[in-house]
């Protein structure tokens, strides 16, 4: 069974079609890269996978199950988690709450056992804890974790960004640009962390991202989108060289050397 399929899939804003009859077939442990120019639609297919906006017409399906029409919290709890373009962490709490918030969120104790700190609380807080600690020691941010989210470098706050992504025990990892703004070494090391956890959490992963180096490096597989249409897939050697990709980054006329 497929771990997402996605047929048919449109999205119009208006009189504006951000996206046309978009399918996507992802298969377990797969890592595969949703590329194209500003504005071809790519944060839309996050979008609509993960509940945010209404699809206008397609189907959407995960592991099996139909998520149309289900809301984004619902989404994310039956295994779809997302990253965002624009870094989204709760910037004056701690790296530690940060990713504690996420697990907390998902515990089955109430108000009242965490008011009395009955004994279900107090296990509860220390397994939190721990799952909190081993989390951030895979993202090799541990030694961050009494630090405000705020004043991380920029890199970290990307990594903590998964970090708290991966908290919610995801099988299906959206990473939108998670290379924006990181230098060429943080980039690279980030190429080795995508591999690493989708072995360790056995994930499948869609990533969205425009430095080219880690699409190539991390991506079994590309799916180019231009003006909210399909104009290339393949293994990435052979969308490197596909005209029509071409022709939508760079212009008309451009030929590969
Ligand atoms: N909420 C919205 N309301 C109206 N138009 C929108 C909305 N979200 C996206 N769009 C439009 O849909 C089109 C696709 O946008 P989208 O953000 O999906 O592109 P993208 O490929 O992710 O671009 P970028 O690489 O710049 O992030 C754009 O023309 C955008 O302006």
């Amino acid at each position: 069974m497929p771990v997402l399929e996605i047929k048919g899939l449109s999205k119009n804003f208006g009189g504006l079609r951000a996206l046309s009859n978009f399918s996507l077939t992802l298969a377990e442990n797969e890592i595969v890269g949703l590329i194209g120019p500003n504005g071809a639609g790519k944060t839309t297919v996050f979008n609509l996978i993960t509940g945010v906006f209404p699809v206008s017409s397609g189907s959407i399906e995960f592991m099996g199950k139909n998520i149309l029409g289900m809301k984004p919290f619902k989404i994310n709890r039956l295994g779809i988690a997302r990253t965002f373009q624009n870094i989204r962490l709760f910037k004056q709490c701690s790296v530690l709450d940060n990713v504690r918030a996420v697990f907390h969120s998902r515990t089955g104790y109430g108000l009242l056992d965490a008011f009395l700190h009955t004994p279900r609380y107090s296990a509860g807080e220390e397994q939190i804890y721990a799952k909190s600690m081993e989390l951030l020691e895979t993202m090799n941010l541990a030694d961050r974790a009494g630090m405000t989210a705020a004043s991380l470098p920029y890199g970290d706050q990307r990594r903590l960004e998964i970090a708290r992504a991966l908290a919610g025990e995801p099988r299906l990892l959206l990473l939108d640009e998670p290379a924006a703004g990181m230098n060429p070494a943080e980039a690279s090391a980030l190429v080795d962390l995508i591999r690493f956890i989708r072995d360790r959490f056995k994930l499948t992963i869609l990533l969205i991202e425009h430095q080219m180096g880690v699409v190539m490096n991390v991506c079994e597989r590309l799916v180019v989108l231009d003006f909210g249409e399909v104009i290339a897939t393949g293994l990435p050697e052979e969308v490197r060289t596909n005209q029509k990709v071409l022709e939508a980054y760079l212009g008309k006329g451009v030929t590969v050397a």
